[in-house]
């Protein structure tokens, strides 16, 4: 993959697949890396009009003030019919962050793929609630790959064969019912199959997400109905997507889109609140960056400012030390809850240092 930082190298480890390892000896305060280039992001719905579409700027729940409306998407692209544009749902704090945004190379693309699928959740709220779906059963299946890869087949065969032999116009009717979650991961989707396809294939962002470790058996297995959840986004894209965007959709890359963003994306917190009080906004995908294992005494710490997330050295370190961060967890709770937390919110049994090192004592005591 090539280096992403002068100040580490990526090396396997024992316990948790990859990490990040200091190349030298580091002092404290030294930033590792900066990075701001976000391969997709996420907002939740509730929170959609509260946060900046580009810096993320949460305001304690205060509506941002500018949108871009069918003048900004004239100067942008004249000669279209931009009348009834809807602000494809995008709010920003300020002229600059907007203006930012839409300096975007190909930008109307992905605004059009935003503004079709707005558009759809509207017709969609507007025609009242949908089947009720059976969660119960959906989450007693058992999961093993080969299920999720023949759900995946099943779909190519039965599904996009069957749309494809409609007319353009009736396709539409094939959309799936849009829920609020569906709405928001499609257009995450979006956002990243935009990227993709404009990012220099040599770029650190394109060579890091190609490598990206896929979560989606750990995942899918503790929540089955993520399944059908994700065929239903899929289908949702395979229909409402511009030409532009569905030629970059593919059943593999939705999927490697998909598993690795759980595993490592970073949320977007509400900032100075504690760990257990902030709101949670929504989560972005950072390839270069998640390279880091998790650690409950990382030594390095990040710190979110605007769209640029910076990685900290916290104390010095010889060379040789894996560099760690902490993801999302209250790190004075005992070692068993942390494990836990680690568990339900990341899917794996936490080895770090400092978990193995509180097991033994536990276990020395009690043998
Ligand atoms: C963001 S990725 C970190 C990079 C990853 N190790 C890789 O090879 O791509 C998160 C994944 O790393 C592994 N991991 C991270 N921290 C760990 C820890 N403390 N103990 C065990 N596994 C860990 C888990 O598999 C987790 O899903």
């Amino acid at each position: 993959m090539g280096p992403i930082s002068e100040f580490f190298s990526i090396q396997n480890t024992e316990y948790g697949g990859r990490a990040c390892f200091s190349n030298t000896a580091l002092a404290r305060g030294t930033v590792i890396l900066d990075a701001d280039e976000c391969l997709g992001e996420s907002i939740s719905y509730e929170f959609r009009k509260e946060i900046c579409h580009f810096c993320f700027l949460y305001n304690y729940g205060k509506k941002m003030k500018w949108r871009i409306g069918a003048f900004e998407m004239e100067q942008l692209e004249p000669g279209t019919n931009w009348k009834g544009f809807r602000g494809a749902g995008l709010w920003f704090c300020s002229q600059q962050c907007r203006d930012a945004f839409l300096r975007q190379e190909h930008v109307v693309e992905l605004i059009q793929g935003y503004e079709n699928l707005l558009h759809a959740l509207q017709i969609t709220q507007k025609s009242g609630s949908p089947q009720k779906t059976d969660e119960q059963k959906l989450n007693s299946f058992l999961i093993s790959s080969e299920l999720i890869d023949r759900q995946w087949e099943q779909l190519q065969e039965n599904w996009i064969k069957h749309v494809l032999r409609l007319k353009p116009n009736k396709r539409i009717l094939q959309c799936p019912h849009i829920t609020e979650e569906t709405y928001c991961c499609a257009r995450s989707v979006c956002t990243s199959l935009f990227q993709l396809k404009h990012l220099d294939s040599t770029s650190l962002t394109k060579r890091s997400f190609d490598v990206l470790q896929s979560n989606e058996l750990s995942k899918i297995s503790r929540f089955p109905i993520l399944l059908s959840f994700q065929i239903a986004v899929y289908q949702v894209l395979y229909i409402l997507l511009p030409p532009s965007l569905h030629s970059q959709l593919s059943v593999p890359l939705f999927r490697h889109i998909m598993g690795t963003e759980y595993g490592n994306a970073f949320g977007i917190w509400q900032a100075g609140e504690s760990i257990d009080d902030r709101e949670y906004l929504g989560y972005r995908l950072i390839p270069q960056a998640s390279f880091f294992n998790h650690s409950c005494d990382p030594n390095i710490d990040k710190i979110a400012n605007g769209r640029k997330m910076s990685f900290i050295l916290n104390r010095d370190v010889q060379p040789g030390t894996q560099l760690c961060i902490a993801y999302n967890c209250n790190l004075k709770l005992p070692v068993a809850d942390r494990r836990h937390v680690m568990k339900e919110n990341w899917f794996f049994d936490c080895l770090c240092e400092k978990c193995s090192s509180e097991l033994q004592t536990i276990h020395k005591c009690l043998f």
